[in-house]
């Protein structure tokens, strides 16, 4: 909600004094390590250095002037759009959010970003009152707002019967999260489910008695679109729309998917302590009268890591937790007898997070199952995979003389083979001494203790993936009720760029993934601003955008010559004998080796080089440089997993285990591929398939299916990372700024024309400063622009006129202002001097006035005095008194 404002002619006031003070001097923001930016003033300048006098302080400082951004006067302090700041620099961007989050405006507009600023504090922003404010509203009628964003996308989709997309990205800690569910919150306020319970295929039968008794809505409807939701927002009659009961089956199962993803896919991190460990899109299907009619969701990237090793400071998924402390009956179940600090993959980093209930957690996590339709079965087998996972990370290996792995205690392995569904002498043998293939024959292998851990470890992490896909799906069969005459509004909430002191495998896949929707994002923006030029019949040469991001993108994922890495790397891990010192030298042979005569050079080539020390190299992404170290790919490319234990899973009693792993390519596989590898480019369909190539298919559905959206682009920011409120670290924003494609924004509209008006706003505005140019009645409003901007001497470079409105390059409005702003001090400067004149002047005759009274008045005095002794006065004023007195009775 935007700050209490005083009253506006107070405000109007502190402006005018501002503007005054702000044009006695040449303001510019001078770079500061610790501040970011500070504000000063140019006291002096040669042609290379000015000389500053700091804001803050007075201290002088000498920086040159190209480091010097210039400052918006005050009347654009806390404008709703960043674009609309006629100085596009990085320090104004930053000084407009931090007075804007300062008064507790944490969304911003940029161009077609929606900036928000994490507020670390609960805000009375997203009530029902705040909802039926953002209804039927364009974009500029309202504060900036998450809610105007769906809005947007949802009357888009209602009057163009288009998909919609909401991109949302930004560090960890950011606010996507938040931000998606505030999105769904708003789209399931304003929509309703036509669905009764009992028609929902999801359903068990339980739940559909629960919820027959609950009415789909019992809201009226009408054919419009638009006018059904305004109908149903305006019946809310102060009652909480979004409350449990008020709301379709359709929308409780939506916001109770979350809960279970969140339980299964979320942990509590150093930046977060409800971080999301994997990306997602959620696509949320509407029939053609606007309500509801289904939802969707894909997801990426899972940290599986993250269940078997993780810093000390941060915990394994909740789910663990949730289930130890809230399991009762159903831990005996799962053979958990003992507490958390008993199993390994818990009791080796923290336990317990401040303002987390697992408890409590657990509760709502089982009722959002009830909700979303998981039987008592398909439940059980959920907690069977998590369960099972806690007892392989307590199985003993130990090494005999030989150091062959060995298994002393079986009690373990027993355990997870009777949840599994799998026998444990089958079992046992596929992690100690599994067969493998050499060349043609299969030998037994005894493994090394190391070797055993590191294939439990991946077995572990394989059954968490698998299951989390196994989930997703069953929600999405519970939510997915596809139609041809529906529409979807997708919410994609995924990581962004990321830059670390050691930048592996999964920030490249991540940087990648960024880069791709940054080239979604420039395309979209390039087009929009093509189509509002060609509207307006200007001419522009776009080649000069510089926005195609291809090249990195080709330098990533190119199946052509010269092939990208990630290519690269799927040809490495068929290579026998192949390493990640092979890879990486393949790498930089391709990209940075001699061209051959008469080859042309890939332009991904200038965004390639090589790292000083580190057995890697660098990438030039559009938000930076970022040097990634190779070790350890190839096997995370590959994400092996023992084909022995595979078919054992496979062949599992348990349905929902078998299920898991019936088509889990197998290692030989990868093996008789490596036959054909050297012949053959690419990788047999079907078998093997890396986790590049798994990323890289899931992207460009991704990319397709956005394609065939409208989208809208939300970037969240973390303001300080001590997570607290108020507080906004300017490099820290900065930085982010840069990471999400905002800056790359502005730069991309500074080429542009970024400023427009409307010519009656241009000529409302600015016609003072052409006096007698435009004659007195009608003229049309371009050729009083066109008179206008010649009389002002305006270079035809910076400006150009269209047929509706006149568009200005960065900063030309500035300076206009400047001129009014000078012409006006000028015209109330004068005026001001007459009044004070006219003013002054009655005041003088005042004082006249007065001390002639006072001397009549001293003079009639003196007179009585000397009159009042006479005695023919004294007489005179007897007689005279009593004659008044008779002639009054
Ligand atoms: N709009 C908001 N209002 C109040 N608190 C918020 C808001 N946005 C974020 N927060 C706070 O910040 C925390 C982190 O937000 P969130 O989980 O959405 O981040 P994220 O970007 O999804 O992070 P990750 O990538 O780690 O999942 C939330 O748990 C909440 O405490």
């Amino acid at each position: 909600m935007p700050a209490p404002r005083p009253s506006q002619s107070a405000e109007a006031a502190r402006a005018a004094a501002l503007q005054a003070e702000f044009n006695e001097k040449r303001w510019v923001w001078v770079p500061d390590e610790r501040e970011g930016y500070l504000a000063g003033w140019v006291n002096q300048e040669d042609n290379e250095t000015g000389e500053i006098v700091m804001s803050a302080g007075g201290e002088i400082r000498r920086v040159p002037l190209y480091a010097l951004s210039k400052m918006n006067p005050p009347k654009f302090d806390r404008v709703d759009d960043i674009a609309d700041l006629t100085f596009l620099n990085e320090a104004s961007v930053v000084h407009n959010l931090r007075l804007r989050y300062g008064s507790g405006a944490i969304y911003t507009y940029s161009g077609l970003f929606l900036v928000a600023i994490n507020p670390y504090q609960h805000l009375p922003l997203y009530t029902d009152a705040i909802i039926q404010q953002y209804r039927n509203k364009r974009r500029d009628e309202n504060p900036p707002h998450i809610f105007a964003v769906a809005e947007r996308a949802w009357v888009n989709m209602g009057e163009e019967r288009e998909n919609q997309s909401i991109l949302i990205t930004g560090e960890s800690g950011a606010g996507k999260t938040e931000s998606t569910k505030k999105v769904i919150q708003y789209l399931s306020a304003i929509a309703t489910d036509t669905h009764l319970p009992t028609t929902s295929h999801s359903q068990s039968p339980s739940l559909s008695s629960t919820y027959a008794s609950v009415p789909a809505t019992g809201l009226p409807r009408s054919n419009s679109f638009r006018n059904r939701t305004t109908s149903i927002i305006a019946s809310g009659s102060g009652s909480s729309l979004t409350a449990k009961g008020r709301l379709g089956l359709l929308e409780r199962q939506i916001i109770q998917a979350n809960p279970i993803l969140e339980a299964f896919g979320n942990a509590q991190t150093q930046r977060n302590n409800n971080s999301s460990r994997f990306g997602k899109f959620i696509r949320i299907s509407f029939a053609p009268d606007g309500s509801i009619s289904g939802a969707n969701i894909d997801w990426y990237l899972l940290e599986k890591s993250r269940v078997v090793v993780r810093s000390n400071a941060e915990r394994n998924f909740h789910v663990f937790y949730q289930l130890m402390s809230g399991g009762g009956a159903l831990k005996d179940a799962l053979l958990l007898d003992t507490g958390v600090e008993d199993y390994e993959i818990l009791n080796k980093s923290r336990r317990e997070v401040d303002g987390v209930n697992d408890r409590d957690d657990w509760d709502a996590l089982i009722a959002a199952l009830d909700i979303v339709g998981f039987s008592p079965a398909e439940q059980f087998d959920l907690f069977r995979i998590v369960a099972a996972i806690l007892h392989i990370g307590n199985i003993a290996i130990t090494s005999t003389k030989a150091d062959d792995a060995v298994m002393p205690d079986p009690s373990q392995a027993e355990r997870v083979c009777h949840l599994l569904g799998i026998p444990v002498a089958e079992f046992t043998r596929a992690v100690l001494r599994p067969r493998v293939l050499a060349g043609r024959e299969w030998v037994t292998q005894a493994r090394t203790r190391q070797q055993a851990l590191d294939e439990l470890a991946a077995l572990s992490k394989t059954l968490y993936e698998k299951s989390f896909g196994a989930l997703v799906d069953r929600i999405n069969r519970a939510l997915d009720r596809p139609s041809s005459k529906s529409t979807f509004i997708g919410v994609l909430d995924i990581a962004g760029f990321e830059i670390f002191d050691i930048n592996t495998y999964e920030q490249l896949l991540i940087n990648f993934t960024n880069e791709k929707l940054q080239q979604f994002f420039n395309h979209h923006m390039f087009v929009l601003e093509q189509e509002e030029y060609t509207r307006e019949g200007i001419e522009w040469d776009y080649v000069n955008f510089k926005l195609d991001l291809q090249p990195t993108i080709d330098l990533i994922e190119n199946s052509g010559n010269p092939i990208g890495i990630l290519s690269c790397l799927d040809e490495e891990c068929i290579m026998p004998k192949a390493t990640d010192l092979t890879f990486t030298e393949k790498v930089n042979t391709m990209w940075k080796g001699e061209l051959r005569p008469g080859e042309l050079a890939h332009p991904g080539r200038s965004k390639y080089s090589l790292p000083k020390f580190e057995q890697g190299f660098i990438i030039k992404h559009y938000a930076g440089y970022v040097e990634y170290r190779t070790d350890g790919w190839l096997e995370k490319n590959k994400d092996p997993l023992n084909d022995n234990l595979t078919r054992v899973l496979a062949s599992s009693t348990e349905h929902y285990v078998s299920s898991l792993f019936e088509d889990h390519p197998v290692l030989s596989d990868i093996a008789l591929a490596s036959g054909t590898a050297g012949r053959k480019r690419g990788i047999k369909k079907g078998a093997f398939r890396t986790v590049a190539q798994r990323h890289r298919e899931q992207l460009s559905l991704l990319m397709a299916q956005l394609q065939a959206t409208q989208p809208h682009f939300v970037r969240c920011i973390v303001p300080n990372v001590n997570k607290k409120p108020g507080r906004v670290d300017v490099p820290l924003v900065l930085d982010q700024l840069r990471c999400n494609g905002v800056l790359e924004g502005i730069r991309i509209a500074r080429l542009g024309y970024p400023n427009r008006l409307p010519f009656v706003e241009f000529r409302q505005r600015y016609e003072i400063l052409t006096p007698g140019i435009i004659p007195r009645g009608y003229m049309d409003g371009r050729k009083a622009c066109l008179r206008m901007v010649e009389a002002l001497e305006l270079d035809n470079e910076i400006f150009k006129v269209g047929t509706s409105k006149i568009f200005f390059k960065a900063g030309v409005l500035a300076e206009l202002e400047e001129r009014r702003d000078t012409l006006l001090f000028d015209v109330f400067s004068r005026l001001q001097a007459v009044a004070r004149k006219f003013s002054a002047r009655r005041q003088m005759k005042k004082i006249l006035n007065r001390a002639i009274a006072i001397r009549v008045i001293q003079r009639n005095a003196r007179v009585y005095g000397e009159l009042k002794e006479w005695p023919w006065w004294q007489l005179y004023t007897k007689v005279g008194c009593k004659q008044l007195k008779q002639s009054l009775v």
